[in-house]
C-alpha cells in the first residue's frame, strides 16, 4: 500500500484517499494531476477492493488512455485491469451506443461520420448550393451541437446564428444523418445522453455500475460532455475531475471554463484540492511560463513552484526564415544525447514541412504526431466507404462515394433512379435492377456491385479473417485496379502502399463483423496515423501541433514560429478572449519542457505563397529579457554561433551542400555575406538532380525581398523548397 502512496505529496494523497466527496483537483501544469488519477485507480483496485469494471476514466485522447492503462498496469502488476473503462468521451459514447443504440433507433453497426462526411451529407441535401457556403453552415451546426443544441432548441435564437435559414439547414442535416443510420462526432455525446435520459434501465445500469468516475483535462470538456457526465453519476458514484483553467485550449470546440466553475454548483459537497508543486520543469522554464500566463485577465490566480533545479536558461533563436529556423533547430537537436525526448511544437500542421525536410535530409529520425491523418486520404476513405456499406446499407455518403468509383456506368440519372426507392441503398439497387430501370451498362455495373456486396456480407457473417475480406473487396470492387492504373508513378505507389498498410493493419483485428466495426470505430476516433502506436520509433524527434501536446512531457522542447499572426494566430485588434486562448496554448506548449526550452522566431515567412515580414510574438515580449538567452533579431538576422556546432552523430553523411555551406559559415557572419554557392538560373519546368532527393522538376519560382525560392517536386514524391543561393541542384535534360 505504502508504495502506491509513497510517490505522492500530501495533497495528492488527500485526493487519492478521499472516497467520500466529489473532488475537483485544480492545479497548474506538471503538478501531478494525471498522477493523481492513475494512483487513485490503482489504489481503489488494490486497497479498496474496487472491481476495475466499476471504474470509468475519461481522458482527452486515445493515446493518453493507452498510456494511463499501461501506467496503472505497472503500478499493480498482479491485478487484471481488463474491465477498467479508460476512454475518451467520444469512444465511451460509441461504446454505449453500440450496445444500447437500438433503443433510440440506431443499428449496432452504425458508422461514424467525420467532418468531411458531414459536410458531404449537407451538400447532398442542398445540391444547388456552393460547398464553401455550406461549409460555414456546417461549422456552426457542429458548434451548436457541441453546446448540446438541436435544430429546434430555443437557444439558437439567442446565439449568433444569424445565417439565413440556419434552422432549416440544421434540421435537414439532422434528418439526413438519421436516415443514413450514421452518427457524427457530436452525436456520440448527444445521442448517448439522449439514450440515457430516455431509458431509465440503461441509465440506472451505468449509474450503479460505476462507483468511481475520473476525468482528466476537465477544463476542456464542453457543455454536452458535462451533461453526459451528469447522467452517469449515480448516488453512490464518486466523481473526480482534474484540470487547469490555464490550459483550456479548446474553446473553439465548445469547451467551457464555466464547467469548472459550475462543478461546485452541481455537486455542492465538492472538495477542491489544489496542487502547487510542479515536478516536471526546471525553475527557469517555469518562470518563463508564469511570466506569460499571468497576463491573462480571466484566470484563477494560482501559485506554482518547483523544487527542481534552476536548470539552463531557455534560449531564444532568431532566424531569417522558416528554412533557417528548421536548420537551426536541427543543429541544436544534433547536439543532444538522443532524440527520444525531444519535441518540435508549432501552431499549425503546415509549419511541419520545413522541419521534415531538414530532419530527413540529415537522417534524423522523426515522427509527425497526429498530422496527415491516414484515414483522410482518398484511397483509404474509398476503401473504408466500401467496408462501411457492407456494415450499414443505409450509409448514403459511403454509398455515393463508391457506387460509381471506379466507373460502373452509374451516372446521375441511374443514381436518381436507385435513390428513389428506399433509404436501404442495397435494397434500392436491387429494385432498380429488377424493375429494369437501369441502362445496359448501368445495370451490369449495379449487378456486379450487388454481387460484391452479397459476397462481402457472407464473408463477414462467416467470421472471415479481415485481411482476406479487405483483399476481396478491394479486388472485386475494382478499387485496387483503379489505383494501379494511376498514371503518375509517385501517386500510384503512394496509394497502393497506403492500401496495403490498411490491409496489413487488419491483420491484427478480430475477424468478422464485430472486428470490422471496432476497427472502423478506432480508425475514426483515434485520429492518429494508422499503426503509429506499434511502429512508434522510440529514438525519434516528435513533431506536433501545440494542441496535440496536452498532458505530454519532453526533456527538450522547441516552441517554434513565435510570431504575431502565427502564435498568437490572431491579428492586431482581435478579441481579447482569442488572445487569451492563444496565451493558454503558449503556456501549454512551454510547460511540456522538463529540462531545456527553445523559443524560435523567424523574420520572414512564406504565407499563402508570398513572403511576409513577421513581427515577434507579443508573448515573447511578455517575458523579461533576463529570463532567456539570445535576442529577438528581426530583419536580416545574423547566423549565430549555433551553426558552429558540429553534428553529434557521425553517421550524418548526407549533409546537402546548401546546408554545409551554412554550417561552415563562421560565427557572426551576416546573411548577406554568405557566399553564393552556385548561380544557376533555375526556371519552372527545369529538370534537376539533387544529391539527396534524386531527380525532380521545378514547379514554382518566386522572388521576394531579393531572394529567389524554387519549389521542386521530386520523383520520390516529396516537394522541397530551395533558396537558389544555396541550392545544390544540377540541371539535367
Ligand atoms: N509527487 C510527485 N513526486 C515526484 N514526481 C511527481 C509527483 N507527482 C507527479 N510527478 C511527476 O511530474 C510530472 C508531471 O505529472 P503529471 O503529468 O501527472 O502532471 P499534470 O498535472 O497532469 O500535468 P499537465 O497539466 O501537463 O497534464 C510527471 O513526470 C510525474 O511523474
Ligand atoms: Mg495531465
Amino acid at each position: 500500500m505504502t508504495s502506491l502512496l509513497s510517490s505522492l505529496n500530501e495533497m495528492q494523497k488527500e485526493a487519492v484517499l478521499d472516497f467520500n466527496n466529489p473532488l475537483l483537483v485544480l492545479a497548474g501544469a506538471g503538478s501531478g494531476k494525471t498522477r493523481v488519477i492513475t494512483s487513485k485507480i490503482a489504489y481503489a483496485i488494490k486497497e479498496m477492493n474496487y472491481s476495475p469494471y466499476r471504474i470509468l476514466a475519461v481522458t482527452f485522447t486515445n493515446k493518453a488512455a493507452k498510456e494511463m492503462r499501461e501506467r496503472i498496469n505497472s503500478m499493480i502488476p498482479d491485478e487484471n485491469i481488463a474491465g477498467l473503462e479508460m476512454r475518451t468521451f467520444h469512444s465511451f459514447g460509441a461504446y454505449v451506443l453500440r450496445r444500447y443504440g437500438s433503443k433510440i433507433g440506431l443499428n449496432d453497426s452504425f458508422t461514424i461520420y467525420d467532418d468531411e462526411d458531414s459536410l458531404n451529407l449537407l451538400c447532398n441535401a442542398f445540391p444547388d448550393e456552393k460547398k464553401g457556403d455550406l461549409r460555414e453552415y456546417m461549422k456552426q451546426i457542429s458548434k451548436a451541437k457541441d453546446k448540446g443544441y438541436n435544430s429546434s432548441s430555443a437557444e439558437l435564437n439567442g446565439l449568433a446564428y444569424h445565417m439565413q435559414g440556419f434552422r432549416t439547414y440544421f434540421a435537414a442535416y439532422e434528418n439526413a444523418l438519421r436516415k443514413s443510420g450514421c452518427v457524427d462526432f457530436a452525436d456520440l455525446i448527444i445521442r448517448t445522453t439522449e439514450l440515457l435520459e430516455q431509458n431509465d434501465d440503461v441509465r440506472e445500469y451505468f449509474q450503479q455500475r460505476f462507483k468511481l468516475i475520473l476525468v482528466d483535462e476537465y477544463q476542456d470538456t464542453n457543455a454536452s460532455q458535462f451533461k453526459l457526465l451528469k447522467c452517469l453519476v449515480g448516488k453512490d458514484t464518486q466523481l473526480v475531475v482534474v484540470g487547469d483553467d490555464d490550459q483550456s485550449i479548446y474553446k473553439f470546440r465548445g469547451a467551457e471554463i464555466k464547467n469548472i466553475l459550475s462543478f461546485e454548483y452541481y455537486y455542492p459537497n465538492t472538495r477542491i484540492i489544489k496542487l502547487e508543486e510542479n515536478y516536471r520543469s526546471t525553475k527557469n522554464i517555469l518562470r518563463v511560463a508564469s511570466s506569460v500566463i499571468k497576463n491573462n485577465k480571466e484566470r484563477h490566480d494560482k501559485t506554482i513552484f518547483t523544487n527542481n533545479e534552476s536548470g539552463e536558461l531557455p534560449e531564444l533563436i532568431s532566424s531569417i526564415d522558416a528554412d533557417e529556423e528548421a536548420l537551426k533547430v536541427r543543429m541544436l537537436i544534433s547536439r543532444l544525447p538522443n532524440y527520444k525526448s525531444v519535441a518540435i511544437l508549432y501552431r499549425t500542421n503546415a509549419q511541419s514541412r520545413e522541419f521534415e525536410t531538414v530532419l530527413s535530409c540529415f537522417r534524423i529520425p522523426y515522427e509527425v504526431v497526429g498530422a496527415l491523418r491516414f484515414y483522410e486520404r482518398e484511397e483509404i476513405k474509398d476503401a473504408l466507404a466500401l467496408f462501411s456499406i457492407i456494415l450499414n446499407p443505409h450509409d448514403r455518403i459511403s454509398f455515393l462515394r463508391i457506387i460509381n468509383k471506379p466507373a460502373r456506368g452509374i451516372g446521375k440519372a441511374a443514381l436518381e433512379q436507385i435513390l428513389s426507392y428506399s433509404d436501404h441503398l442495397i435494397d434500392s439497387l436491387e429494385f432498380a435492377i429488377k424493375d429494369n430501370k437501369l441502362s445496359g451498362k448501368a445495370k451490369s455495373g449495379a449487378t456486379a456491385f450487388l454481387d460484391m456486396y452479397k459476397k462481402g456480407c457472407e464473408l463477414l457473417n462467416n467470421n472471415c479473417v479481415l485481411k482476406d475480406f479487405a483483399v476481396f473487396m478491394l479486388d472485386s470492387s475494382g478499387l485496387k485496379k483503379l489505383y494501379e492504373d494511376e498514371k503518375d508513378e509517385t501517386i500510384r505507389r503512394g496509394r497502393l502502399e497506403n492500401l496495403s498498410s490498411l490491409v496489413n493493419a487488419l491483420e491484427k483485428i478480430a475477424p468478422g463483423r464485430e472486428g470490422l466495426i471496432s476497427f472502423l470505430e478506432s480508425i475514426t476516433l483515434d485520429r492518429t496515423t494508422l499503426g503509429s502506436d506499434d511502429e512508434e520509433n522510440e529514438d525519434s524527434v516528435k513533431l506536433m501541433t501545440m494542441h496535440n501536446t496536452k498532458g505530454l512531457e519532453f526533456d527538450t522542447v522547441f516552441v517554434t514560429g513565435l510570431e504575431d499572426g502565427i502564435m498568437p494566430s490572431v491579428r492586431e485588434g482581435s478579441e481579447i478572449d482569442d488572445v487569451e486562448e492563444e496565451r493558454r496554448l503558449f503556456y501549454v506548449a512551454v510547460t511540456r519542457a522538463k529540462k531545456k526550452l527553445f523559443l524560435t522566431f523567424a523574420s520572414k515567412r512564406m504565407l499563402w505563397g508570398s513572403w511576409n515580414s513577421q513581427k515577434p510574438s507579443r508573448f515573447l515580449k511578455e517575458i523579461p529579457k533576463s529570463f532567456y538567452k539570445g535576442e529577438i533579431e528581426t530583419a536580416n538576422a545574423s547566423y549565430t554561433n549555433h551553426f558552429a556546432f558540429e553534428p553529434r552523430r557521425s553517421n550524418i553523411t548526407n549533409t546537402p551542400s546548401w546546408a554545409q555551406n551554412i554550417v561552415k559559415t563562421p560565427t557572426k557572419t551576416k546573411s548577406s555575406e554568405v557566399k553564393v554557392v552556385k548561380n544557376v538560373n533555375y526556371e519552372v519546368g527545369d529538370r534537376v538532380i539533387s544529391p539527396n532527393y534524386g531527380r525532380g522538376e521545378i514547379i514554382s519560382k518566386e522572388i521576394k525581398n531579393g531572394k529567389t525560392v524554387i519549389r521542386v517536386r521530386f520523383e520520390k514524391g516529396n516537394v522541397a523548397l530551395f533558396n537558389t543561393m544555396y541550392a545544390n541542384l544540377t540541371k539535367v535534360e
